[in-house]
């Protein structure tokens, strides 16, 4: 269901204005548990949210598209980016560094569209602080390490060195689940998929994201014969 097709939106409803604040929806995982996999399925099933697009100084995996899986830029453009304060958050991952662009997140927000982001615990802790109640954090596990790194294998784009360092950061990464508003153990790719989907519409659902209600539970009261 769209945005502007809640059975509950009242039809007084000023239609230039978004009915809905978005929110920001923030999935984190150890490296191969499957949040990007997680992340296209949820896409592809509402084409209402849409993905931040992070910069990042780490190479193109084979079949990686610059400006649709990441912005692929030089350490010099990155630190470009920080200067000029165009990230809501960044951070070191595995040697490289990870941001979000601010200008996206703006733009989605005031349209009352969702953003998904594909981001580490440091990034989430960022966008916490920065963002508050307008964020939904999702920590997704592997069923055991052993999954874990079979997936990693399993992906073909990394070394048996970039494996072996992923495997090393998983733990760490790990350990930061308690911070996260929901925690999934990705078993079955469609199951997993169907408890995201189940969180994102409760969250969408939550009183202080739907401000009309203010005036439609007024009207409610006010005008009881209508
Ligand atoms: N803080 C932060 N982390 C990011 C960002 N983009 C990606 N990451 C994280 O960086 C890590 C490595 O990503 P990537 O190299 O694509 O490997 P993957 O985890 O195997 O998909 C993952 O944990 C991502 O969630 C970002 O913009 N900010
Ligand atoms: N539930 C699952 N069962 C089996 N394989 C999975 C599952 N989820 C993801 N995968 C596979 O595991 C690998 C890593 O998944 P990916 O989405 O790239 O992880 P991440 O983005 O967290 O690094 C991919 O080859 C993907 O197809």
């Amino acid at each position: 269901m769209g945005v502007d097709e809640s059975p509950c939106r009242p039809q007084s409803l000023d239609m230039e204005n978004p009915s809905r604040r978005g929110l920001l929806i923030v999935l984190s995982s150890p490296s191969g548990a499957g949040k990007t996999t997680i992340s296209r399925k949820l896409m592809e099933a509402d084409p209402t949210i849409t993905m931040s697009i992070s910069a990042t100084t780490r190479a193109p995996r084979p079949g990686e598209e610059d400006g649709k899986d990441y912005h692929f830029v030089t350490d010099e453009a990155f630190q470009h980016l920080v200067d000029e304060g165009e990230l809501a958050e960044w951070a070191y991952v595995f040697d490289h560094r990870y941001g979000s662009p601010k200008e996206p997140i703006k733009e989605a927000l005031k349209a009352g569209r969702d953003i998904l982001f594909d981001i580490d615990w440091q990034g989430t802790q960022q966008l916490r602080s920065a963002f508050g109640n307008d964020l939904v954090s999702i920590f997704i596990l592997p069923p055991s390490m052993k999954e874990l790194e079979r997936r990693l294998h399993d992906r073909k784009t990394d070394s048996e060195d970039v494996i072996a360092g992923r495997m090393r950061r998983a733990a760490g990464e790990i350990g930061h689940w308690g911070e996260y508003d929901y925690v999934l153990v990705n078993e079955q790719v469609e199951d997993c998929l169907s408890e995201v989907q189940a969180i994102v519409t409760a969250e969408r659902m939550r009183r202080n994201r739907r401000p009309y209600l203010t005036d439609f539970t007024r009207q409610l009261v006010e005008r009881p014969n209508n």
